[in-house]
């Protein structure tokens, strides 16, 4: 028993690789992708994929332009035996399509696969076995040489076996399974036999895939375990050097970005992130790092929900929120100066010009996302967020010291709640606030108004403290001659007026900015109506009643100091 329990583990020792090249290379073009979403990704699940879900799946990777698909482990289920047959007596793998099919290095596997590909117009079968000390000695309990002998023996055998199939057009993937937890030499010693038993030359390829089967230690071992293999392999020219990594430390994105810095033509993952424990790369964010660094990755993501969803509902597994490009959250912002940026960025934002939307690393109508979902309100939220949703959702535009004033309401009522505003429930606080009759029995409120020709003159049928009456102004404006007739001492600092909505629905809608002798600071008030008169006096009786429940609170205040 290990006092403390981290002892029980060993760091991976770091590769001897002074001149290392990779740390200053760039990615510049897309690599070989291989969705291995049927095979590795299936063979992770709770319920591997039916025939029908596997079909589904498969018509999706080849939509998004995947060019090789691992579609099975056909020697190790009927299921997957029956779902390659399919794709190749139905004629479903196009011209540009090469499927794949896993097998363990074993005769009588090797033989079934065959049988499941044969008549392929071109297929790869992919051979593993692992090389690590661990499975060395648990698992197969071999020494070096013997592990040697049996990659030897299994490819000679599948070359074979191939050869008397010439109508297909045959191409071995050898993976030395655990080779980032293998001793490099070892690893290639057993592709250079793999090599060597194929035959690889000019029109003989090979790919050689190194996995991280269980990720093991920091990307960039990974990378300069890449970068050695790239130079060490030969010959070189005629091999596709593949890399398959996993993600038990969370940094499977990271592997193959640097993988493919250190050489590797070629990346094998699954959408989203599926696979074994905590999942193989997903080829989704690496593709989209990708397209966000100006290269295209040469799949097709402009549609990232409609994929998402086929992958959620073929792998029963759900897409967390946050995961990147495709969560549901990531291209929402809740807090305040993020919403405020994002507001801006697409004010500014030229259509033909560099993306450059602060916290927005890609623009969400590239993924066929809309903005609708980018700003959301909750106590988080400042002004910025608020006013675009209203502004966006309710064409109300409100000016910056009522975008202030307005984000306070909003702040209280989600502080209150602990929950998020939706733009609905924007529109009704907003409406509570500035457009409805305050519910006070002191409330003024305005049933009709008439204006005279020459808009000097005004006259309200209004009930101030319940009494119901008629009231005359004059002033150079109805605004002026409403406060006129209202008597009140109002001073007007700010007024706009502006419509929302088009066509027959057209509301104004006057925002008023005043004070009143006594009260203390300025507020706002406002109306809406389809006359644009009507929304004025509206805007007026509204900060009115606003101005004076300010006062009352004021008094209430003062009165509590005074009684303490
Ligand atoms: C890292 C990866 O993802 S590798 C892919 C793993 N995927 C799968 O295993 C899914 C499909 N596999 C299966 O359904 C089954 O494993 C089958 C049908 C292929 C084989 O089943 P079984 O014959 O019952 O054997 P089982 O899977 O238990 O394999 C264990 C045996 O295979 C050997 N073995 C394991 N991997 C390999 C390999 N790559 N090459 C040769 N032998 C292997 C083991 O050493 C063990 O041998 P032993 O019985 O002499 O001790
Ligand atoms: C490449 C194969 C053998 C694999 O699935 C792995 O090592 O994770």
């Amino acid at each position: 028993m290990h006092s403390n329990p981290s002892q029980k583990y060993q760091p991976f020792a770091p590769i001897a690789l002074a001149d290392r090249t990779w740390p200053s290379r760039t990615i510049t073009k897309a690599p070989i992708w291989l969705s291995t979403d049927l095979r590795d990704g299936n063979q992770a699940l709770f319920e591997p994929m039916n025939g029908e879900r596997k079909m589904q799946l498969y018509k999706e990777l080849v939509r998004i332009g995947f060019k090789q698909i691992e579609v099975g482990f056909p020697a190790a289920s009927q299921t997957d035996f029956d779902f390659v047959r399919r794709l190749i007596d139905e004629d479903l793998i196009p011209d540009d399509v090469t499927i794949m099919v896993m097998t363990q290095s074993r005769e009588d596997l090797i033989d079934r696969t065959v049988e499941a590909v044969k008549g392929a117009r071109r297929a790869i079968v992919h051979i593993y076995n692992a090389v690590a000390p661990a499975w060395r000695k648990i698992v197969f309990n071999m020494d070096v040489p013997q592990v040697m002998q049996l990659v030897k023996h299994h490819v000679s055998h599948f070359k074979m076996r191939s050869d008397a199939h010439p109508e297909t057009e045959w191409t071995l993937q050898y993976s030395p399974e655990t080779f980032s937890s293998a001793e490099l030499e070892v690893s290639l010693a057993a592709c250079q036999t793999a090599i060597e038993a194929w035959g690889v030359g000019p029109d003989r390829k090979i790919i050689i895939n190194l996995p991280t089967t269980v990720e093991n230690a920091t990307p960039n071992v990974f990378a300069d375990q890449i970068e050695w293999m790239h130079r060490h392999l030969v010959p070189r020219e005629h091999i596709v050097l593949s890399v398959h990594p996993h993600n038990d430390r969370g940094t499977g994105v990271a592997a193959a970005e640097f993988a493919m810095m250190a050489g590797a033509d070629r990346v094998e993952g699954c959408l989203f992130g599926n696979g074994e424990r905590c999942g193989n790369v997903d080829v989704v964010t690496v593709a989209l790092n990708m397209y966000t660094q100006g290269v295209d990755p040469e799949l097709d993501f402009s549609d990232i929900t409609g994929v998402a969803r086929i992958a959620e509902e073929c792998t029963s597994l759900p897409i967390h929120p946050r995961h990147p490009y495709a969560g549901d959250l990531v291209f929402t912002a809740f807090s305040g100066s993020h919403q405020d940026a994002i507001k801006k960025g697409f004010a500014a934002q030229d259509p033909n010009g560099v993306w450059e939307v602060p916290y927005l690393p890609i623009d969400p109508a590239d993924l066929g996302r809309t903005y609708d979902s980018v700003i959301r309100v909750n106590s988080q939220s400042g002004k910025g967020g608020i006013s675009f949703l209203m502004e966006r959702e309710h064409g109300v535009v409100m000016p910056r010291r009522m975008q202030v004033e307005f984000s306070a309401v909003v702040q209280r009522q989600t502080d209150a709640s602990e929950t998020e505003m939706t733009g609905d429930a924007l529109w009704k606080l907003f409406d509570a606030t500035y457009l409805a009759t305050p519910d006070t029995a002191e409330a003024i409120v305005c049933h009709a108004h008439h204006v005279t020709h020459d808009g000097h003159s005004i006259e309200l049928d209004v009930t101030i403290n319940g009494v119901r009456q008629t009231l005359q102004g004059e002033g150079n404006g109805p605004i002026a001659a409403t406060v006129d007739a209202l008597g009140l001492p109002l001073r007007v600092d700010h007024y706009e007026e502006r419509a929302t909505g088009s066509g027959a629905n057209a509301q104004a809608l006057a925002i008023i900015e005043a004070a009143m002798e006594g009260v203390a600071g300025s507020t706002f008030g406002a109306g809406m109506s389809a006359n644009i008169m009507t929304a004025s006096v509206q805007a007026v009786v509204s900060v009115a009643n606003r101005l004076h429940a300010r006062r009352v609170g004021q008094e209430e205040s003062t009165a509590d100091t005074t009684a303490a």
